[in-house]
């Protein structure tokens, strides 16, 4: 083939702007970025127009308002957001953020990307997201449980085991999965009241949920890693990393690579960043954060500022807590060789330019983090097989899942020459084009 061949055909422009938002302006539009990047991968992968022109817009939005009475007797009224973008391929699959930026512009973004994540890793889901917008640390554990169950009744039937999955995601994990696997079943759980363990996943064991779900979004980034480094004579034993965010994915993304000798030297949440050049246990971080909610007052680190953070000469990072983090200055200042992306959209279009133009190697969110919905497929099939598999079992194929997945990624940006992000979305893309086509919608 030649290079004229392997040119993208370039497409008029998608019809976003067909439908207006109904949230205020942010100051990122995380939305219109994932919308660019399925301009930039329609392109490649020369997609029909009537495919991407489905796909610039969710399928259903909902939103909720719902009222909670709060521990002090006063009634707060919370705003609540489901979006379902695809389901050509499944069910609408996606996990629940609350925290205080949630809006419906993010969350549609974030809805698309498990569209394209669900169709790359080959899983017959589509793609959802859903959130509330409030802080989960500014509420009592009472509160926190009221508002998740009324979340959940607000739902109502636009969730389902075979229609909308839930799972965590920011500031959400396996106890917020088990009180809404709770309130659905009660809700809609026929006269025999049966736990309906499939619309959730990501729940705690003993409730129906899978091992190795708790760190599979983390222990997949490593899988992925593992095959960019193989694949790049890139040995991880000795290297260091740093790592933002050091919750549910960063923390385990530590614990994993320590395991393979890659020591940490600097984390940060949002109560700051402490940097340790030794290398923090990361066993123990973890341990602390669980039990006091953040990093702050653990004494194994020194304080530094967010930009001493981004400054920090380590071989990794594993930028893990929110999007719209690597901005123009963050890249800049980052010294790493290899990016994973644990969090969703944490590169900015102009960030990432600077890190192209610097060599610095992006593994991109719906690959690198993929391992989380992956797994959360494997809880699924458990739930309606009635089955458990072991630890070891999930950990096996999840590797096969993630290793076919890099190389397919990694095969095609090489071809089609384009990045890795382009290259996963245009998988993705191609393959949901297929099943479109064959269908014949428009007969
Ligand atoms: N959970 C999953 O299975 C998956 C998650 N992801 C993505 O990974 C990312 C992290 O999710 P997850 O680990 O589940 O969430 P958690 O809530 O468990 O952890 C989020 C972390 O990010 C930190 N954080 C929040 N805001 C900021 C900020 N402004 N600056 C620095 N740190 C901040 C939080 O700090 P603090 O606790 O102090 O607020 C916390 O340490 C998200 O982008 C999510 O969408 C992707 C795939 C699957
Ligand atoms: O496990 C899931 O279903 C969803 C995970 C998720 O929200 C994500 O990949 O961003």
């Amino acid at each position: 083939m030649t290079d004229s061949e392997n040119k993208p055909v370039p497409v008029p422009p998608p019809s976003r702007t067909s439908l207006p938002s109904t949230t205020t302006k942010k100051e990122y539009d995380f939305f219109g970025v994932i919308q660019d990047y399925l301009d930039e991968a329609a392109a490649a992968a020369n997609l029909e127009l009537f495919v991407r022109t489905i796909l610039s817009q969710p399928k259903n939005e909902i939103i909720v308002n719902f009222p909670v009475r709060m521990d002090n007797g006063e009634v707060k009224l919370f705003k609540g957001y489901r979006v379902q973008h695809n389901n050509l391929l499944g069910p609408f699959k996606g996990g629940i953020r609350f925290h205080p930026d949630v809006s419906l512009d993010d969350v549609k973004a974030l809805a698309a990307m498990m569209t394209w994540k669900s169709a790359l890793m080959r899983l017959p889901f589509g793609g959802g997201k859903g959130g509330i917008k409030f802080d989960p640390h500014s509420v009592t554990p009472h509160e926190l449980q009221k508002i998740t169950r009324r979340f959940t009744h607000a739902l109502g039937m636009n969730i389902g085991p075979d229609y909308d999955i839930p799972a965590p995601d920011v500031g959400t994990n396996g106890q917020t999965m088990a009180w809404m696997m709770d309130t659905y079943s009660n809700m809609i759980g026929s006269y025999q009241k049966q736990s309906v363990k499939g619309v959730v996943t990501g729940k705690p064991v003993a409730s129906g949920g899978t091992l190795g779900r708790a760190k599979a979004t983390a222990q997949g980034m490593v899988f992925c890693l593992i095959e960019w480094a193989k694949e790049h004579n890139f040995q991880l034993e000795g290297k260091t990393m740093t790592v933002q965010g050091f919750g549910n994915v960063g923390s385990h993304t530590a614990v994993i690579l320590a395991r393979l000798g890659v020591s940490t030297i600097a984390v940060g949440d949002h109560t700051g960043y402490l940097f340790n050049p030794e290398g923090f246990n990361a066993h123990k971080l973890q341990d602390y954060v669980q039990h006091h909610g953040s990093i702050a007052g653990y004494p194994g680190g020194k304080p530094i500022s967010r930009e001493e953070f981004f400054a920090t000469k380590a071989d990794i990072f594993a930028p893990s807590a929110l999007e719209n983090q690597i901005k123009e200055a963050e890249a800049r200042q980052l010294q790493c060789t290899v990016i994973v992306e644990g969090a969703n959209g944490p590169t900015n279009p102009a960030g990432e330019k600077i890190l192209e133009e610097r060599g610095i190697t992006i593994l991109p969110d719906v690959l690198a983090n993929s391992g989380g919905v992956t797994v959360s497929y494997y809880e699924w099939v458990q739930n309606k097989r009635s089955e458990s598999w072991t630890e070891e079992e999930v950990d096996e194929k999840l590797e096969r899942a993630m290793e076919r997945a890099y190389r397919e990624v990694s095969d095609y940006a090489r071809n089609k020459k384009v990045s890795l992000r382009i290259a996963a979305y245009a998988i993705a893309l191609s393959r949901i084009e297929a099943v479109y086509k064959e269908r014949e919608i428009f007969p």
